[in-house]
């Protein structure tokens, strides 16, 4: 019997698991390392359960601002907002019990896959230990729950463990009314009024859901504006919804503490309990910023950001280089620094989202078994912001062509102008292309609309294989649509020699 490459995986989310898919496929010997369970924090507490939340959420946005417009009779004798209100509500407890349910069972459906492909599962903490031995293999020491370990050893390590939410020291999560967002899953109850804290996508994301759901809604934004990541049209029609839905959005407003305070909560100014007012340890959270000024609710979710889980790992003693941030160090093909070892996903900082993380695991597996690899291209990335409306983008984006770093042509369509978003009633959203202005090349896209994630796919295609926005416009595209739209913009750039707009 030949030689079998032995391969172990620390850390089971999607940088993990479809490695040892890959792995598994071309021949070598499998384990994978998670102390949580497969599908890692992606499945069980960050991307699955959140848009499953938002799938709830999604069906009370769509039934409340549409369906008066669509003709749609709640009840007879009561003000329609009321009625809204009335009808559409929500109980937490099941729609979490729902989530977390969903997420398990996924968990479990990827352990099958990777148990039927060959791999091992083990459950327990891994770290590497020491440097490359003389034949080149390393060693990893796992430790289980109840204190046993065991060392293996492998001719390659993939360190994937992902990341975990940052923390203020003066905003510490409790789980009950300062939460982040793995335990806003535990919550029985709506929270009457949530101040969100962070506006990145995970903050844009629980508040626009939230608000949906139901509670009273503050987003506190240390920048000028919500999602200062994402393309800058897209965030303005984001905020513009979300203000009009009746969120409050606090601009350039950093929070520098959380914490519980009793009494009954009030929505603004001083917290204390009013004269006369039975006030209960921990049933409010007052919330400071940085200038001073105090915001009240009933919770927080903190969602400032994420930090790397390489603390504790024998990263460095084993020669794997840092970043500053912390995160781990790797070239186009996972490779980290030490020999023998890669590392894919969150714990590398390059671009947190389940799809990367999956790509550079399998391209670290092809490079290390001797497969056709490609090197990991940014530029074909499609990712979606899950709020209503979603905000999906793909390739060079605005920041790029603003900064000169792409000579593109852009036009953006706004989604009024659209026969079938008319029917449905979707008035805020838009499409934007970018072309290359002698070839007509698109090299970018963004779509604002409801399910952008859906139809970003057809832009995404035209990114990675180099298509023109001829190619796109002639496509035939069904009519009423709101792909239609793309069809529309890419024949506007076909024919508009300068930036539109
Ligand atoms: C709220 C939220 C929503 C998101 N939504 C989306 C989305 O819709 N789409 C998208 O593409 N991305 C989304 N992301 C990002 C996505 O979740 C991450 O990019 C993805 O989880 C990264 O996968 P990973 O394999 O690097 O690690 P993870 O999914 O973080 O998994 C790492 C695993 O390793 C385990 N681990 C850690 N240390 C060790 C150790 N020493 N030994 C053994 N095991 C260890 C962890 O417990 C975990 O199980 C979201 C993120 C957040 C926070
Ligand atoms: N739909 C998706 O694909 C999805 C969803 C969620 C997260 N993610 C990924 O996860 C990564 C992390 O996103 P994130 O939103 O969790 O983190 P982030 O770091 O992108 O955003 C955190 C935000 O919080 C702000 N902030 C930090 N400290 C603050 C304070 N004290 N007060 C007020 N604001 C403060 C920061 O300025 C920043 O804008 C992103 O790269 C994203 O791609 C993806």
């Amino acid at each position: 019997m030949g030689y079998v490459t032995r391969i172990v995986i620390i850390g089971g989310g999607p940088g993990g698991y479809e490695a040892a898919l890959v792995a598994a496929q071309l021949g070598a010997e499998v384990t994978v390392v998670d102390c949580d369970g497969l599908g890692g924090a992606s499945v069980l507490t960050d991307c699955v359960p959140s848009k499953t939340l938002i799938a709830t959420a999604e069906v009370m946005t769509t039934f409340d601002s549409s369906y008066e417009e669509l003709g749609i009779i709640v009840a007879d004798d009561t003000p329609p907002l009321e009625q809204a209100a009335r009808v559409v509500g929500v109980d937490l407890g099941k729609v979490n019990r729902r989530v977390k349910r969903l997420a398990l069972a996924q968990s479990h459906d990827i352990t099958a896959s990777v148990t039927r492909a060959g791999a091992r599962v083990m459950r327990g903490r891994g770290r590497l230990k020491g440097q490359q031995s003389i034949d080149g293999s390393r060693r990893v020491v796992v430790e289980a729950a109840d204190g046993t370990s065991e060392t293996l050893t492998a001719d390659a390590v993939l360190i994937a463990t992902g990341a975990q939410p940052r923390e203020i020291p003066d905003a510490l999560p409790d789980g009950e009314r300062i939460l982040n967002w793995t335990q806003v899953y535990d919550l029985d109850e709506l929270p009457e009024e949530l101040i969100v804290v962070g506006s990145g996508v995970t903050g844009a994301e629980f508040a626009g859901a939230y608000q949906a759901l139901g509670s009273k809604v503050t987003l506190v934004s240390s920048r000028d504006r919500v999602l200062p990541g994402e393309d800058p049209d897209a965030a303005a029609v984001l905020e513009d919804v979300f203000r009009r839905r009746g969120m409050n959005v606090l601009a350039r407003s950093r929070a520098v503490s959380a914490k519980r305070v009793p009494g009954p909560f009030t929505t603004e100014g001083p917290s204390s309990p009013k004269a006369g007012e039975e006030g209960r340890a921990g049933d409010r959270v007052e919330v400071t910023l940085a200038d001073g000024r105090v915001i009240t609710g009933s919770h927080c979710l903190m969602a400032v950001g994420a930090i790397p889980n390489t603390v504790d790992m024998g990263l460095e003693e084993s020669g794997v280089k840092l970043k500053e941030s912390g995160h781990i160090w790797t070239d186009k093909v996972s490779r980290t620094s030490a020999p023998g070892v890669y590392a894919a996903g969150d714990v590398t900082g390059i671009f947190a989202l389940a799809s990367v993380a999956a790509m550079q695991g399998r391209i670290a597996m092809y490079h290390f078994l001797g497969d056709a690899v490609a090197p990991l291209n940014l530029k074909t990335v499609s990712s979606n912001v899950f709020t209503d409306p979603e905000i999906a983008t793909v390739g060079y984006s605005q920041a790029d062509v603003d900064s000169g770093r792409i000579d593109a042509r852009a036009v953006k369509l706004p989604l009024l102008r659209n026969p079938r978003a008319k029917m449905l009633g979707i008035r805020d959203g838009f499409v934007k292309l970018f072309c290359r202005p002698g070839t007509g090349i698109v090299v970018g896209g963004v779509v604002v609309a409801p399910r952008a994630s859906e139809l970003i796919h057809p832009i995404s295609i035209a990114v990675d294989n180099n298509l023109t926005v001829e190619q796109i416009a002639n496509a035939f595209t069904v009519y009423p649509s709101l792909s239609g739209s793309i069809a529309e913009v890419a024949r506007q750039l076909h024919t508009r020699k300068t930036n539109a707009e």
